[in-house]
């Protein structure tokens, strides 16, 4: 069953005042299962004083005490993983499988953040006079606005919405109104765990509308926005104007460099699995296929093999291992990357269609042969398009996957020691995974530079992002 979608404000659910509202639709069959209600400005309002009235009780409750109501927190979601996953698949589309796994990661993300925020210590500077002391202190920033996107309703909230409550900040999370309900289940545990009233609050509505009264707004300090480059521009231009501390998570265009003694196998297999989850609607998925001109043909063989060996269906049906896209935009999108790249000489090996006319799907699709100039090989897809090139020489690919004014992941396979440090140092990525996919657990630092933002998502970085520094010193009388 679909749940009814509502907006969470000041410790209360809620339709909101606007009566406004829009169609949620299950991708898989392009048809309507439910609506997001929209927040009026009132509704705004409320959602900003409680955050403010929220933020002063919170800040007070001692970092232990906070700990134990968010490790509750996670596991009430831990033991709904079963029943959120569903209903996830239902609004987003990905296989039941990987929802429960967003699911599950979601306690361990509020675990590891209501941790570690427990030791947000702050330090005594030796002073350069007997009776004067230094003081460093961490004090929360504020109560803050984060808005969060579609293709993982959960992991891109409850990152920021833990290491914002481990801080000791209040929050206002301006959901995504296309896959609302597993949002909202999310703040449910936080509601049920104990979290005081005023302290989460979930809204939805026209994001610029939202974005654009929330963020200049005096009683916000702190702005995270997870989403594309070309909006979060927009959103920290806003937020610079107004002097607020801001994260930015956006868009990426992941290099995947597979050198010529590189375990074959290994690469297509991992890059596959991660070029295909979440149908591509990934910001750190694998996009630019590199690979060395003696062993181009043979990953060729193997990546096309893997993309055509996968099951593309609903994401409810066990066998499933790629859902459809989730929005008919990213449909459009795809056979839009995929004529220009044709149109501009390169071979379709795998996929390239929609299929059916019944929801919204699109074959994993493998190009090869792409020129540098193709819309894919400069845009990021955020779907299930694998563009695959050669190269000749180190210098070359570094500069190739150095083009590009993204920079969030990075991938590379090798089994030389001296290539895998060379290329942690000369990718300019705010991550470089080589050998492996190891991005995005609770612990790491998870964020981008250059176009793909500023700031962090996981890691002791994150709960920085939260977390104003203070000196104080005195001189005894
Ligand atoms: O789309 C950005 C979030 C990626 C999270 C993950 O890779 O698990």
């Amino acid at each position: 069953m679909y749940p009814k979608v509502q907006m969470f404000i000041a410790g209360e659910w809620t339709d909101g005042t606007s009566g406004k509202s829009e169609d949620i639709l299950n991708p898989a069959t392009g048809q309507p299962i439910g609506k997001t209600p929209h927040a009026s400005k009132a509704d705004l309002d409320r959602a900003l004083e409680a955050a403010r009235t929220g933020f002063e009780v919170w800040r007070k409750t001692s970092p232990f005490d906070r700990y134990k109501l968010m490790r509750k927190a996670a596991d009430i979601i831990r033991s709904r993983a079963a029943e959120i996953a569903p209903v996830m698949t239902m609004e987003q589309g990905k296989p039941v499988v990987e929802a429960q796994g967003e699911t599950m990661l979601a306690g361990d993300l509020i675990d590891w953040f209501s941790e570690e925020a427990r030791r947000a210590y702050g330090r005594i500077v030796p002073p350069r006079m007997g009776n004067v002391s230094q003081l460093v202190t961490k004090e929360p920033v504020g109560p803050v606005a984060a808005f969060t996107p579609w293709n993982f309703p959960i992991n891109q909230a409850v990152r920021k919405i833990s290491a914002a409550l481990a801080a000791g900040c209040s929050i206002i999370v301006k959901g995504p109104e296309e896959t609302p309900a597993s949002c909202m289940e999310l703040v449910r545990a936080y509601a049920d765990a104990g979290i005081p009233p005023g302290v989460v609050q979930l809204v939805f509505g026209v994001p610029s509308e939202v974005s654009e009264y929330l963020i200049p707004h005096p009683i916000i300090r702190k702005i995270s926005f997870t989403g594309s480059t070309a909006v979060g521009k927009h959103l920290a231009a806003l937020a610079g104007l107004h002097m607020k501390r801001v994260t930015m998570e956006l868009g990426g265009h992941a290099p995947a460099i597979v050198f010529a003694d590189a375990d074959l196998d290994n690469a297509a297999k991992i890059l596959s699995a991660n070029k295909f989850r979440n149908a591509g609607q990934v910001c750190v998925s694998p996009t630019r296929f590199l690979v060395h001109e003696s062993v181009y043909q043979p990953f060729v063989d193997k990546f096309v093999a893997a993309a055509k060996s996968l099951k593309v269906g609903n994401g409810l049906d066990k066998d499933t291992r790629m859902g459809p896209l989730a929005n008919p935009r990213r449909v459009d999108a795809m056979e839009g990357l995929v004529s220009d790249a044709v149109q501009r000489g390169a071979k379709v090996q795998a996929g390239g269609k929609r299929i059916g006319n019944e929801g919204f799907f699109f074959e994993p699709t493998v190009i090869t042969d792409v020129p540098r100039d193709a819309r894919i090989m400069n845009e990021e897809p955020f779907g299930p398009l694998a563009p695959i090139t050669s190269f000749r020489s180190y210098d070359e690919v570094v500069a190739e996957a150095n083009r590009l004014p993204y920079g969030l992941a990075a991938y590379a396979y090798t089994t030389s020691t001296k290539t895998m440090q060379a290329i942690g140092a000369d990718v300019e990525s705010g991550m470089v995974s080589i050998n492996h996919h190891g991005l995005a657990l609770p612990e790491v630092p998870f964020g981008g530079i250059k176009d793909s933002g500023y700031g962090s998502e996981g890691g002791l970085e994150a709960i920085e992002g939260y977390l104003n520094t203070k000196f104080v010193t005195q001189a005894s009388a």
